[in-house]
């Protein structure tokens, strides 16, 4: 049985690292050069996946460890920028598996394209119209995706709704609603919106003008919850300060929107890491938690009967393992091995614990001693490294900057000297 329960991973070298991750995964020897290679992705690649290429853009990539979902382990790639991403969700996932750890799920693989259609006069009329042929526009879209149809996915359901009081008037706009499987099914859905236009024009008598999915995925969520004891946590004080602090996000969305970025942290980078499309799943982020109308937490944190802390969250999840660069690009390949997913459902059942634990443990920072000295402890790295410091001087600069709660480039440039001159 496969653990991914660490104590000190962060002590390790890279090459170690890598080593308990290729354990880990079972990932063979090309797999583990892939990883460590800069140039896996070669200039013929990138030259294929965008246009007007002109070189590659490296960014780190770590593993968030101790993570237990639904009973299994995971190993997490996380593909970003920012100090203290990684460690916060190992921290979070390591204090989860006290109770089980994270328990996640998912509402299936369907999502949503749109037909716009204008120039109809009467459109509550040609909304019914539409209804009548569901079977025949089903049927025709289906014909335009057979691999998908053959492995059980297809149209499910045709819905037509009237869009009401635009700036140009009333609008039809239909719904293709496709179960994509394994893919993210834009181009899938994309192709089908395109091709059945002409037939919806017939029986509408409109023009038809957009054909595009929605990224306002609500027919493909992925939902996690957890709960924290709350002698963890230091005592039922902390979960009522984190509590507190999620009243806040509730209530106002200048604070609902930093709690969840603070999700889209750990979300963002693992989509990213698995070639997957992050604007594509931060939108549909985003928008759900503005589909009430006003913009709201993705997740929600209560005290159980206990006492505990208990956490969910919720939201649109369009991933896939197939399509995009996700069969492309040699190291999201490798990631999604690391990771032993074996569907779309239930790689977005791991992005959404991922963001509940990385909301977690930021919360649980800002509710208690604050984010500084944790992120900031992590952050002193890079600001050494700015500053120019390398090896046992940059770690004895960092250590002075945290200590002395100084942490800015000119100081690191400042302490650099004095350790030159010694
Ligand atoms: C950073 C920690 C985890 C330190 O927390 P700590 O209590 O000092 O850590 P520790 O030394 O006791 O270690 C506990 C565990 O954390 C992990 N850990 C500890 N150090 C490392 C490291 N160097 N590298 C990798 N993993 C690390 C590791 O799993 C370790 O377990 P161990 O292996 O020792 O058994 C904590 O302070 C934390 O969770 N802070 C939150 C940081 C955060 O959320 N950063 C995101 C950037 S801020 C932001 O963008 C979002 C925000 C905050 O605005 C969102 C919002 O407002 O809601
Ligand atoms: N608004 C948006 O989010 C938009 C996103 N995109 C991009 O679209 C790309 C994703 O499109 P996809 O349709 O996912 O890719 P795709 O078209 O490359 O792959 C999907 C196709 O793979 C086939 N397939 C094979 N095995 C399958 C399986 N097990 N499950 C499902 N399908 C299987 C099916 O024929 C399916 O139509 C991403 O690169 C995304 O960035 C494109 C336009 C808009």
């Amino acid at each position: 049985m496969k653990i991914s329960e660490y104590k000190g991973f962060y002590k390790l070298s890279i090459e170690e690292r890598l080593k308990e991750a290729v354990e880990f995964a079972g990932l063979t020897n090309e797999e583990a050069i892939v990883l460590s290679d800069p140039n896996a992705l070669t200039p013929d690649m990138a030259d294929h996946m965008v246009e007007n290429v002109i070189g590659r853009y490296s960014l780190p990539m770590g593993v968030a460890v101790n993570f237990l979902i639904n009973g299994k382990d995971y190993l997490i790639p996380m593909v970003t920028e920012e100090p203290s991403v990684i460690a916060a969700a190992s921290n979070g996932a390591k204090m989860a598996r006290e109770n089980g750890g994270i328990f996640a799920s998912n509402s299936g693989t369907v999502m949503i394209s749109q037909i716009q259609v204008l120039d109809v006069e009467d459109a509550n009329y040609a909304r019914i119209k539409v209804l009548e042929n569901r079977k025949a526009i089903a049927d025709r879209c289906n014909e335009m995706d057979p691999v998908l149809v053959k492995l059980g996915g297809g149209v499910v359901d045709v819905e037509a709704r009237v869009v009401e009081s635009s700036i140009i008037g009333d609008m039809l706009v239909v719904h293709l609603k496709v179960n994509t499987l394994d893919a993210m099914g834009a181009n899938a859905v994309n192709t089908m919106a395109e091709g059945i236009s002409p037939f919806i024009e017939e029986i509408t008598g409109g023009r038809v003008n957009l054909r595009i999915l929605s990224n306002l995925a609500i027919f493909r969520l992925a939902r996690a919850r957890a709960r924290f004891s709350k002698e963890s946590l230091g005592g039922e004080h902390v979960v009522d300060a984190i509590i507190d602090a999620y009243a806040f996000a509730e209530a106002d969305p200048f604070r609902a929107a930093t709690h969840n970025k603070g999700i889209m942290n750990g979300i963002s980078a693992a989509v990213l890491a698995t070639g997957n499309d992050t604007r594509a799943v931060e939108s549909g982020a985003h928008a759900y938690a503005s589909i009430s109308g006003s913009y709201k937490p993705l997740s929600t944190w209560e005290k159980d009967k206990n006492g505990d802390l208990v956490g969910t969250i919720e939201l649109p999840m369009a991933v896939g393992l197939v399509g995009g660069a996700t069969k492309v690009h040699p190291q999201a390949k490798a990631a999604v091995r690391i990771l032993g997913v074996k569907s779309a459902g239930e790689l977005g059942e791991v992005f959404a614990a991922l963001g509940l634990i990385q909301n977690f443990s930021a919360v649980r920072v800002l509710a208690t001693e604050g984010v500084q000295r944790g992120h900031m402890g992590l952050h002193a790295r890079n600001v050494a490294a700015v500053a120019g410091a390398k090896g046992d001087v940059l770690e004895a600069i960092v250590k002075r900057m945290v200590s002395e709660k100084k942490v800015r480039v000119e100081y690191a440039q400042e302490l650099l000297k004095e350790y030159e001159k010694k």
